[in-house]
């Protein structure tokens, strides 16, 4: 069979091909730039007055004066003054344009005001105190977000800084997730006693959705002619298909048969771990992508964030993935020679180690431990015994 390695390594050999849009950049936080955004103008635009105070000439200071007549206020959001004569200063607000003819600002702190004079009480000022000069960030034209930026709040902030109300980014890709079974019914309907409602398609809507892909759910049953047809239509209307069940040795598991006939095709089943060993992955040659999950929750949470998250992480063009470590908080005996995923719990010290305390559960089938546990290590194939303090990957589920 396939190691953990070869399987992922497999799966990074594909990418989803996204077309380009141009979208308000009200809606695209989450989604991935395709045209840099630059500075249309310098950062800050122009000699900024970054404290409430007075602004003076500092050649006035320099002479010895530390009493100065206030000759009018420059408030934000107004066109720049000007200081005529020596001696004087203008009261100058947070934001507003350095006045012309000033170069130094001392706060309403460092100063008494009365009638109209203001008398300097500290003894230390610099030249060009408190001026948040033009220029100083970014000048204009610098690439602020380069292409492939995720679009995060700070991101959205710097394109409306430069009024770019549109934005060239990914198309998202269209996504379908499918559960598969005759024993799954709704989450609004009452199960009958050999019934379970369905989850793990809501699992993997809920994880697409941190991405900002909303995918379409559907339900297909155990029949292999109703299955080719709707994985037919399926395939014609999106990029990628995600489905639950129907992949591994039993009578009713049709999956992998019937994408094989309608042109998909394998890249792998099965691979040495657990859970999640029957995992199907294949490609068609007209760009689509397909993964089949096993139906097992656990399983179908594991392949979720350890290979299809990574998939569409490197299609969106998402920056590159870092491996993520913590140490054993107790020791593990496993001993297939295959990879185990064991959930854990992870804190994280005040010595800067993470932590991973072991919840093995009770199986695949075991979902509500998921909620106790929150992450998987990924304890490698080739080693049985796991000692208390050795570091290993984990995936996070949350
Ligand atoms: N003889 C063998 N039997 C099994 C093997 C094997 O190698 N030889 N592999 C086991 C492993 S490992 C797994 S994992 C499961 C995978 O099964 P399938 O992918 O074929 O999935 P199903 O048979 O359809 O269902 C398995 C299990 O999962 C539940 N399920 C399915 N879909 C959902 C859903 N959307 N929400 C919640 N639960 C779901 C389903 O009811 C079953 O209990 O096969 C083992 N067997
Ligand atoms: O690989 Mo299966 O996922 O253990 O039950
Ligand atoms: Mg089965």
């Amino acid at each position: 069979m396939l190691s953990v390695a070869d399987a992922f390594a497999i799966t990074q050999q594909y990418r989803l091909t996204l077309s380009i849009e141009t979208v308000p950049f009200t809606a695209a936080a989450g989604r991935v730039l395709r045209e840099a955004v630059r500075a249309d103008r310098d950062f800050p635009p122009f000699d900024r007055v970054a404290m409430d105070g007075i602004a003076i000439r500092f050649a006035d200071y320099a002479a010895g004066q530390r009493s100065f007549s206030v000759v009018g206020t420059q408030f934000a959001g107004q066109p720049q003054q000007m200081l005529e004569q020596t001696g004087s200063c203008l009261e100058a607000m947070t934001g507003a344009m350095v006045p012309a003819g000033t170069d130094t600002i001392i706060r309403y702190e460092d100063i008494t005001l009365t009638n109209g004079q203001a008398t300097i009480t500290i003894d230390d000022v610099q030249l060009g105190q408190h001026i948040h000069h033009q220029a100083t960030d970014r000048r204009a034209g610098n690439e602020l977000l380069p292409v492939g930026t995720r679009l995060g709040p700070p991101e959205l902030a710097v394109a409306a800084s430069v009024g770019q109300t549109m934005l060239t980014v990914s198309a998202l890709p269209r996504i379908a997730l499918i559960s598969t079974g005759d024993e799954l019914v709704d989450v609004g309907e009452t199960p009958l006693p050999y019934q379970i409602r369905r989850s793990n398609t809501y699992l993997l809507r809920a994880a697409l959705a941190t991405l900002g892909i909303d995918a379409t759910l559907h339900h297909i049953a155990d029949d292999q002619t109703q299955l080719q047809e709707r994985l037919q239509e399926l395939l014609t209307a999106n990029d990628l298909l995600i489905l639950s069940g129907g992949v591994s040795a039993g009578k009713a598991d049709f999956v992998p048969d019937v994408l094989t006939r309608l042109g998909v095709q394998k890249r792998f089943h099965k691979i040495d771990q657990r859970p999640g060993k029957p995992l199907w992955f294949g490609t068609s040659a007209d760009g689509k992508t397909v993964f089949a999950l096993p139906g097992n929750p656990v399983s179908t949470v594991l392949c979720t964030y350890r290979y299809v998250m990574p998939y569409l992480k490197a299609s969106l063009g998402l920056a590159p993935f870092v491996m993520s470590y913590a140490q054993l908080a107790s020791p593990i005996t496993f001993q297939p020679p295959i990879t185990y995923f064991l959930p854990v719990r992870l804190t994280s010290e005040a010595d800067g180690r993470t932590l991973a305390h072991p919840l093995p559960g009770s199986g695949s089938a075991d979902f509500a431990n998921l909620l106790d546990a929150g992450a998987f290590m990924e304890l490698p194939a080739g080693q049985s015994e796991f000692g208390l303090g050795e570091a290993f990957p984990i995936w996070l589920t949350r």
